[in-house]
């Protein structure tokens, strides 16, 4: 029989389906040390966000088959990790959404009528009502940060309180957020006009310490801000400065930087700031469901079965996967890649699979594509299970098209991304059985691998432009490892491609745009 180890606290719901199938072991609290030593034993581990499984504990796991979240943060898991070995990472993604959004909304009301600091104070014996008049939410404007799952269920109770919404999130179609009742602004309009703020993001490289001295300079003195998303978003330390100079109204956190809280300036402020410790989803109809979502998909992964919201690749059935992969991963990096070139919202992306690609076993490589191409909003949230339907709650039109006539690849796969920055393309074919290779960047030619940092260009094909580039990037230290021109007519426009060893310094795409001949430029990391 297989052997789960359960390390937090999870409903007797999930451990009641874990034992149709498994034994299973309840041992909440182990240190780290503790959890390696043990973890060799198990077939699956199933986990809240206490338990931290690292590189360490996974590679020590040499009977682990799959990792269950019960909830909808997977960053305490090493998901990489996992990934190499073959570990599907599962979770639960809406099994707690409305827990964590109706704890944002206790926050904006518990905030505005400082309903921890007087209760406390009659608990103390008191009856001070002039230390605790609030403000009313009506008629308020509350700002949403990030319009997934948590964030519209927030804007769509906020708005029947009579509130003004305004969001920002780059990802989402206009469409859909009128729909919700929402104003899309972009994120410093929301910062000046918002009465409250509430994020709703994943922590990502681009959104930690979205909320620093500057961006909390930007807001009403009387602006409150609530985080139940993630620590680290918010800069603890620049806002607790804010608060006590009576630059930001108030602040309601649930989670941290570093958790559990320790030494904080935040911990010495009075009833303008609320701090909870990471209670979004501790209701007890979110743990009944994310336990249940989450048991049932370790029972079905080890019973053979696939997983519903695997994060991780292993999530597709073992043949499909084996024989797509190399594809997939073809598909996914132009997905990316598209994305990327096309920046801001994409409302259409036209999927052209080409040559041995054009046949119905080729699904999984749209999805594969949407998965690539929604990367840079979901980071590893998004997966094969739901790339679709996060596709289709953003608002993108996705087209596809199949040609079965061969060209100069036994398969291509063409993206065309439509957004609201413009249309760009990519084109990409396998070299051999795997080697990925861009064949076609905006409609011109060009064959080179993708490589993780790559910068392109559209220029004049006219002498002396690489000359200047390479000058300019040498001038910022930026080692080009190799580079690519690609143009359809000698002395019309031309596409440069070039793979670069570390990430573009800031500033200088400003710069490149400026040489004489470019008319554009755009970076790109995979
Ligand atoms: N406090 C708690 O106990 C809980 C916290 N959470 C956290 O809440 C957050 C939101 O969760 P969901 O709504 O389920 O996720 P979701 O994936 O449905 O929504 C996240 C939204 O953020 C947007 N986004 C990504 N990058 C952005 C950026 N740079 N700027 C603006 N928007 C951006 C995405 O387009 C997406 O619409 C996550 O961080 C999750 O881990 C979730 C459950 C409980
Ligand atoms: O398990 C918990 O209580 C934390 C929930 C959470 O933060 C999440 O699901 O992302």
């Amino acid at each position: 029989m297989s052997k789960v180890l359960v390390s937090d606290s999870i409903d007797q719901a999930g451990i009641d389906i874990l034992s149709q199938v498994a034994t299973v072991d309840v041992k909440i609290g182990l240190k780290p040390a503790q959890l390696l030593e043990i973890i060799g034993e198990y077939d699956a581990l199933m986990i809240r966000s206490s338990t931290r499984v690292t590189q360490e504990i996974i590679e020590a796991g040499t009977q682990l088959k799959i990792i269950g979240r019960a909830g909808v943060g997977v960053d305490n898991v090493d998901v990489p990790a996992a990934t190499r070995r073959g570990i599907v990472v599962v979770n639960s993604p809406e099994g707690n959404t409305i827990a964590a959004a109706e704890h944002a909304l206790a926050m904006i009301l518990a905030l505005s009528r400082h309903i921890p600091d007087a209760n406390a104070s009659v608990k103390r014996g008191a009856w001070d009502r002039n230390s605790f008049v609030g403000a009313e939410v009506y008629k308020k404007t509350l700002g949403v940060v990030g319009l997934g799952k948590i964030g519209s269920h927030v804007a769509a109770v906020a708005k029947t309180m009579g509130m003004k919404l305004l969001a920002y999130d780059p990802f989402i179609s206009t469409e859909r957020a009128e729909q919700i009742g929402c104003q899309l602004v972009e994120l410093d309009l929301l910062f000046q006009q918002a009465d409250y703020i509430t994020l709703h993001i994943p922590k990502t490289p681009e959104t930690t310490h979205l909320i620093n001295a500057t961006t909390l300079a930007k807001m009403k003195p009387t602006a409150r801000i609530i985080n139940c998303a993630r620590g680290g978003i918010i800069d603890e330390v620049a806002l607790a400065a804010a608060l006590k100079a009576g630059k930001i109204g108030g602040a309601a956190l649930d989670v941290f930087e570093s958790e559990p809280l320790g030494e904080s300036e935040l911990r010495s402020l009075g009833k303008e700031v609320i701090l909870t410790p990471h209670l979004g989803a501790s209701t007890a109809e979110a743990q009944v469901n994310v336990a249940i979502d989450v048991a049932e998909q370790i029972r079905d992964v080890l019973l053979g079965l696939p997983a519903r919201s695997a994060v991780n690749i292993p999530g597709l059935g073992p043949d499909v996967l084996e024989e797509l992969k190399p594809y997939m991963q073809l598909a996914e990096t132009l997905g990316n890649l598209v994305g990327q070139l096309a920046g801001g919202r994409v409302e259409v992306l036209n999927i052209r699979l080409q040559g041995e690609l054009a046949t119905n076993k080729s699904q999984p490589l749209v999805v594969a594509a949407l998965k690539g191409l929604l990367y840079q909003a979901l980071r590893e949230r998004v997966n094969y299970v739901n790339a679709s339907i996060e596709a289709k709650e953003r608002g993108i039109r996705v087209i596809e098209t199949r040609d079965a006539s061969i060209r100069d690849y036994a398969g291509t796969l063409h993206l065309e991304a439509t957004g609201t920055l413009g249309t760009h393309s990519v084109t990409g074919a396998l070299l051999g059985e795997r080697e990925i290779h861009l064949t076609d960047v905006d409609g011109f030619p060009i064959n080179v691998p993708p490589s993780k940092y790559m910068l392109f260009t559209l220029h004049r094909d006219m002498p002396g432009i690489i000359g200047k580039l390479g000058s300019l990037l040498g001038s910022f230290n930026v080692n080009i490892a190799s580079m690519q021109v690609g143009r359809k007519i000698v002395r019309g426009d031309a596409v440069m491609a070039l793979s670069i060893d570390d990430p573009l310094p800031e500033g200088i795409l400003d710069e490149i745009i400026k040489v004489p001949g470019i008319r554009d430029a755009y970076t790109v990391t995979l």
